[in-house]
């Protein structure tokens, strides 16, 4: 199948927690790390966010001019299967285009953005992959959150796994990088190959590799 390349890019705490209990939004990511993250929205075709993070966040899902001068912005993907997506989503707003990838079940509305349909109670990826292809989207970062990532990697449809590691710890039950039922059974986990890890500001950035075939750049 003809998919753009996939990047996950995240940000967790030391113990893999990737916002406050509830899910309110924290800053993990230092100055140096958001310098890093808007190079690489910078550099992909589009990203791609759940509509909980949408719910809970309200991003605009653009590269800030303070790190990236004059970038192009990317195009916005949210996956928002009963499109509850609220007419005012900062996501919605015209600095950028913003696909809304619901389903069939969807009551469809006038929004802001142009609706993609895959798939029945959930947003099929493969199907929704292979519609952005069409669209001339090559490169796909998904930002999150830990519902989102969680599918694409069971799935197998993500290419590299980037995390930046900051110094810090919110234990209890808070959103995790890889939500989803987990694996109960050995051959349940997802293994990873090792690509780098570097001291990045006051934290560490981890890379890895998921899939062993190539892909079409
Ligand atoms: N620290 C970080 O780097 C980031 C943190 N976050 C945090 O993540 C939290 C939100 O994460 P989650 O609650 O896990 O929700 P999510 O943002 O992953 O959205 C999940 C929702 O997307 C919809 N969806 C449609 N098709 C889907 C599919 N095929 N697979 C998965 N979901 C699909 C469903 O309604 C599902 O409930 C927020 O608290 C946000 O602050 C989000 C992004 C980055
Ligand atoms: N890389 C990273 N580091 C953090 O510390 C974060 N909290 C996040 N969150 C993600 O960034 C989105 C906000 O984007 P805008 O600045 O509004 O464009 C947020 O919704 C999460 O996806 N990421």
């Amino acid at each position: 199948m003809d998919r753009p390349k996939v990047i996950i890019n995240a940000a967790m705490s030391v113990d893999g927690k990737i916002a406050l209990v509830g899910g309110k939004r924290i800053k993990i990511s230092d100055e140096e790390d958001f310098k890093r993250v808007h190079k690489m929205r910078a550099s992909v075709d589009a990203i791609l966010v759940g509509i909980n993070t949408i719910l809970k966040d309200d991003p605009k899902l653009t590269v800030k001019e303070k790190y990236v001068a004059n970038a192009k912005n990317p195009v916005r993907v949210v996956l928002d299967s009963k499109l509850r997506i609220p007419k005012n989503a900062r996501v919605l707003n015209s600095i950028a285009k913003t696909i809304i990838a619901t389903t069939e079940n969807a009551k469809i509305r006038e929004l802001n953005a142009e609706i993609v349909i895959c798939g029945k109670d959930k947003v099929d990826l493969k199907c929704l992959l292979n519609e952005l292809w069409k669209r001339g989207i090559k490169s796909v970062m998904v930002e999150g959150g830990g519902t989102v990532i969680s599918s694409f990697l069971r799935e197998n449809l993500v290419d590299e796994l980037n995390v930046f590691v900051g110094s810090l710890v919110i234990g209890g039950g808070a959103p995790s990088l890889v939500e989803g039922i987990g694996a109960k059974n050995e051959n349940e986990v997802i293994r990873l190959k090792f690509l780098e890890c570097k001291p990045l500001g006051s934290g560490i950035l981890l890379r890895y590799g998921v899939r062993d075939e190539d892909i079409v750049e």
